[in-house]
């Protein structure tokens, strides 16, 4: 599967289906401390390029945080920007929302506080984050790197791996095991919607549940 096609196809799943995959392979991804900012009402799915954030150091002017990603990203980029969980400063406003619409960004995560939310609603941009706050980034963090491995609430993430968020929450999947994720959680899917038919048709969900209902999707099944 090309890049292209691997999110695509994300974006015909949901964050739920694409956690038990990587359940059933034992791979680590799903972020629990993280939520949408405004209600999309989508499914966001990209790839990932990274911004690490630190403690401003020096006095005087700085570059502006996520700017320098921001003004490179690529139309299907999701700025994943690591403030290490800090929930007592934003690192992201609605000018960096324009200059990223502009770009084509198709959304952003935060591990750490975001603010201006209604102007990221109203471009249409989904943000996540751990909380919205009025504290401007000038003059208290900067970007200390652009496009290294980080971490999100303990989950290791690389710039092009995919990330899935929606109204569940976000997952991360690492590129190389993009492609036998998906096909699981596309499996993964198709027996919801086939317990969920029975549900519909009237079975008793006790039945419809039970592990010995419905075979649970395994890695090894074609
Ligand atoms: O000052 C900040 O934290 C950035 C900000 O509000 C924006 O991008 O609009
Ligand atoms: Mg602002």
């Amino acid at each position: 599967m090309s890049p292209d096609e691997i999110i695509a196809a994300l974006r015909g799943l949901d964050s739920c289906a694409v956690s038990d995959a990587l359940d059933t392979l034992g791979l680590p991804g799903a972020v629990t401390a993280l939520a949408p900012m405004w209600p999309a009402g989508t499914v966001l799915a990209g790839r990932v390029r990274t911004v690490t954030a630190a403690p401003k150091a020096t006095a005087g002017p700085a570059t502006h945080i996520a700017t320098p990603l921001v003004a490179i990203a690529e139309p299907g980029d999701v700025v994943v920007i690591d403030n290490h969980g800090r929930t007592d400063v934003s690192c992201w406003g609605g000018l960096l929302a324009e200059a990223a619409r502009r770009r084509g960004v198709a959304g952003v995560i935060v591990d750490g506080a975001c603010r201006d939310v209604q102007e990221s609603e109203a471009l249409a941009l989904p943000v996540f984050a751990r909380a919205a706050v009025p504290v401007s980034a000038r003059g208290r963090i900067v970007q200390e790197a652009m496009d290294e491995r980080i971490q999100v609430d303990g989950v290791s993430v690389a710039a092009h791996d995919y990330v899935i968020a929606d109204v569940n929450g976000v997952v991360f999947v690492a590129a190389g095991d993009a492609e036998r994720v998906v096909g699981l959680a596309q499996r993964i899917a198709d027996r919801e919607a086939r317990m969920a038919e029975a549900v519909r048709a009237g079975r008793d969900v006790q039945e419809v549940m039970h592990d010995s209902q419905f075979p649970t999707v395994t890695a090894e099944q074609r």
